[in-house]
């Protein structure tokens, strides 16, 4: 690759274009999709099998990429993961696969061995015969563009053996070697029978070793390890077995209030120290270390940010896991991808979102709530208990830290009284506090990203005027359209009325439900509710609620008129 073309990925995307970099000559030859690869992170690097030069690159729009015909596609980073199946699915195969999910990297597996496990321990092991790992290996090594091969469990002489000679015949950009040999629970995985086989032939192979203590002890003929110092000697002896880095890890080191891992590269010696976690929930650290290093060299980083990055990455999913509750034994699984606390919480929004909940939608404004002396979580709380359905925070001049305590209040109150709360604009606000989705403009951030960044199951509303808009909210993953101003009001300068006309075409376009908004209170929401068209679902309010003395006599006064108003017949019948 002596002249490739190395730009950052940050700087990409903040075009919002995908580049692909394309040799001239790479159509002309008709490359394949074999020997010519285009990798996306940390940079985008072409990779052709004869080093073409890069002669140059062509921009595309983002949705012009799935034009692109099978000869140029964007390679995703890939780790192969060889190892035992857990099934508990704390450690083995089941962690390698949710650590390279966690780190956006694509994971195959290859399984050397099926293990009935749980929290308690090991209780059966059944390798998988040797001809069967090989076709597996086979499989995807000759199919599926593999950056890097990571090892787990390797229960026999022959299945390393058979690994070894499958990886000359298909080499891979790294390979990183977790010699694991007894589960954390104390159980035997793969016998002493293959000490020698790591040591003479995997390792020299290895990019990288990441023994733990007893790992580390026997492959020193049961040296005892038992300080830092013991750790950088073993560190030492290791690398020379051949692997071109070594990784001791800590985490079982006797009485250390920090985790400590050793790194070594043949020059330097890294200590890399974090505070000790306490948690049972420990199942499955090494494999996951070891995945994410594998991750990390498989997008391109050196090995020293991959152990980094690794380190942290454990650390942190101990941290967020350390009061989960799987299995009655004493270690464990923890959650890679950060959710599973969430989703058990008492205060989760249960209900998926429902059109009705737009009926009486309110809005806040900082400036009113100011004006008339109150919190926003006291105008909240008092507008819910008036029969608001829904929530959303409007605070264009709040800073960012006393927005983000005020939306966690707020949605303590909408929780316990099951009303959505939505975030104004601020996806990061909502993120942070776990909102139940944002509401955006046009010029804020695209709902399309928004809902990217915010998942599936969040509620994201779109202001739209048009019809047009109302279509490209739809196909940006919107849930409802927001359409205003439909009088005139003094909560938003500049802002073009459509009236009573613009909200029933928008409505008639729209294949979402629609909650009206600008200059509606009591006076007139009974005639925009009674317009007589498909889908709109309520009326969202700022002044006439929050613009006055008493938020709770305002809301229940618009509920009750909204309640008696004709809103069945159409505004059942949703498109969705
Ligand atoms: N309680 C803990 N708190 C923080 N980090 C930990 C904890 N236990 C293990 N680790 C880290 O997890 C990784 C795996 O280490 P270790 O548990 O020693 O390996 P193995 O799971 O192979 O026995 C290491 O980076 C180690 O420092
Ligand atoms: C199938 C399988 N592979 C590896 C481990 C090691 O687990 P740990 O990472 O906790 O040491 C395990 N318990 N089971
Ligand atoms: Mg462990």
């Amino acid at each position: 690759m002596a002249s490739s073309t190395f730009l950052s990925a940050s700087s990409l995307f903040a075009t919002k274009h995908y580049l692909l970099l394309i040799p001239p000559q790479a159509s002309a030859k008709g490359y394949t999709n074999n020997n010519l690869r285009v990798s996306n992170s940390p940079s985008f690097v072409l990779r052709t099998k004869n080093s073409t030069h890069l002669q140059g690159f062509v921009a595309m729009q983002e949705k012009d990429a799935s034009t692109l015909g099978d000869d140029l596609k964007i390679k995703i980073p890939h780790v192969l993961s060889v190892a035992g199946s857990d099934s508990g699915a704390g450690a083995g195969i089941q962690a390698d696969l949710k650590a390279c999910a966690a780190r956006r990297v694509y994971c195959s597996t290859v399984i050397t061995s099926v293990t009935a496990q749980n929290t308690v321990g090991v209780q059966g092991v059944s390798n998988v015969p040797e001809d069967f790992v090989a076709e597996q290996l086979k499989s995807v090594l000759s199919d599926m563009q593999v950056d890097v091969v990571k090892t787990g469990m390797l229960p026999s002489v022959g299945i390393i053996n058979i690994l070894c000679k499958t990886l000359r015949e298909f080499p891979v950009q790294a390979l990183v070697v977790d010699p694991v040999m007894v589960s954390t629970s104390g159980d035997v995985l793969a016998g002493p029978s293959i000490l020698s086989v790591f040591r003479e032939v995997l390792f020299p192979m290895a990019d990288i070793i990441t023994p733990n203590l007893k790992e580390a002890s026997a492959l020193l003929d049961g040296v005892q390890l038992e300080t830092v110092d013991d750790l950088r000697c073993a560190a030492r002896l290791l690398y020379d077995m051949g692997p071109k880095n070594v990784l001791v890890k800590g985490g079982d080191l006797p009485d250390s209030s920090d985790a400590v891992d050793i790194f070594f590269n043949g020059d330097n010696f890294y200590e890399l120290r974090s505070p000790r976690v306490k948690t049972q929930n420990t199942h499955g650290t090494g494999c996951s270390l070891a995945s994410c290093i594998a991750a990390e060299l498989a997008k391109g980083y050196p090995m020293v940010s991959a152990v980094k990055v690794a380190k942290r990455f454990v650390e942190t999913a101990l941290d967020y896991s350390k009061d989960i509750f799987i299995g009655n034994g004493p270690q464990g699984p923890f959650d890679h991808l950060l959710r599973l606390k969430r989703h058990s919480q008492d205060c989760h929004r249960l209900q998926a979102f429902n059109s009705s909940d737009l009926l009486l939608y309110a809005v806040t404004d900082s400036e009113m709530n100011k004006k008339w002396g109150r919190s926003i979580t006291d105008a909240v709380k008092a507008a819910i208990e008036g029969g608001a359905t829904i929530v959303q925070l409007r605070e264009k001049d709040a800073e960012t830290q006393d927005f983000l305590e005020s939306a966690k209040a707020c949605l303590k109150i909408c929780r316990s009284h099951g009303v959505p709360l939505l975030i104004n604009d601020r996806i990061d606000i909502a993120l942070a506090c776990d909102a139940d989705g944002v509401h955006v403009g046009q010029s804020d951030m695209p709902a399309r990203v928004a809902r990217t960044l915010l998942g599936p199951e969040k509620i994201v509303g779109v202001s739209c005027k048009t019809p047009e808009q109302t279509r490209q909210a739809w196909v940006d993953g919107a849930d409802y359209i927001g359409c205003g101003g439909v009088y005139p009001t003094n909560t938003k300068e500049n802002n073009i009325t459509v009236g009573l006309d613009g909200l029933k075409t928008v409505c008639m376009a729209s294949t979402l439900p629609v909650v009206a908004i600008g200059g509606i209170g009591v006076s007139n929401a009974r005639t925009v509710m009674e317009i007589g068209v498909p889908n709109l679902k309520g009326v969202a309010v700022v002044s006439a609620l929050f613009d006055g003395e008493c938020v709770l006599t305002e809301t229940r006064k618009l509920h009750a008129m909204l309640s008696e108003s004709n809103i069945d017949g159409y505004t059942q019948k949703l498109i969705i």
